[in-house]
């Protein structure tokens, strides 16, 4: 299968998903995410949902984020050229939806990727080898290639690893970890 088959695959298999199941299979990936040794740095990224797109919730991971005192970094998007800028949250952070439904902080102090030590990654597949096929439009490729090379790259999915194989472009940065529900496969 190509990545744009696997995409349409997987994204039917969230929309499938009920509200219940999210919620649960939401709070069990946080709750994974726990047993991994990652929580000794600093800086931790974090995707904020779209809930429209019936993505992981990820206020559990936010929870567990603010409890351990860290310093939690949240992303604006740019549909012209496909970029982010990061930003960290703080308690009076004002986040707003844009017209993709993801919500952004609207200002804030802008960190720089290099600063990041932890990156938690939105993703519709991943294979065996920690390959991740995303919604195509390379945010995360560029987002990634600006990080350090030791910075951890952690993938969050509702579904276990494909064996569909798929194309992998020299662009494509792999991940460390990928955590389900069930499991976390270290690549
Ligand atoms: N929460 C979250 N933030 C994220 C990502 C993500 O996957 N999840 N991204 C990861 O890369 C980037 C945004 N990527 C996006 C790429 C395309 C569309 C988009 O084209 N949406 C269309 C069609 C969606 C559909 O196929 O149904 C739309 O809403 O009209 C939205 C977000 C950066 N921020
Ligand atoms: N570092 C980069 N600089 C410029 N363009 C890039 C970079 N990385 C990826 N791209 C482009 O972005 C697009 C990403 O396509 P790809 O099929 O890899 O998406 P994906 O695996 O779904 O990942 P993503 O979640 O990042 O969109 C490709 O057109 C690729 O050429």
């Amino acid at each position: 299968m190509n990545k744009a088959q696997l995409r349409k695959m997987y994204k039917q298999l969230r929309a499938n998903l009920t509200t219940d199941q999210i919620e649960e299979f939401s709070l069990a990936i946080a709750n994974q995410l726990l047993s991994l040794k990652i929580w000794n740095h600093t800086f931790y990224h974090l995707f904020l949902t779209i809930e429209e797109q019936k993505e992981i919730n990820t206020d559990y991971i936010l929870n567990i984020l603010s409890g351990k005192d860290k310093n939690i970094i949240i992303s604006k998007s740019h549909f012209e050229d496909y970029s982010m800028t990061h930003y960290l949250l703080m308690d009076n952070t004002r986040i707003k939806k844009n017209k993709y439904n993801i919500p952004e902080p609207v200002d804030g102090i802008e960190i720089q990727p290099t600063q990041l030590d932890v990156v938690f990654i939105p993703l519709l597949a991943f294979d065996a080898t920690g390959h991740r096929v995303g919604y195509g439009k390379g945010f995360y490729d560029r987002f990634l290639a600006q990080c350090k090379p030791e910075t951890l790259k952690i993938g969050l999915s509702f579904f276990e690893v494909t064996d569909a194989p798929f194309e992998v472009l020299d662009n494509d940065i792999k991940l460390d970890y990928c955590v389900t529900p069930d499991q976390v496969y270290a690549f």
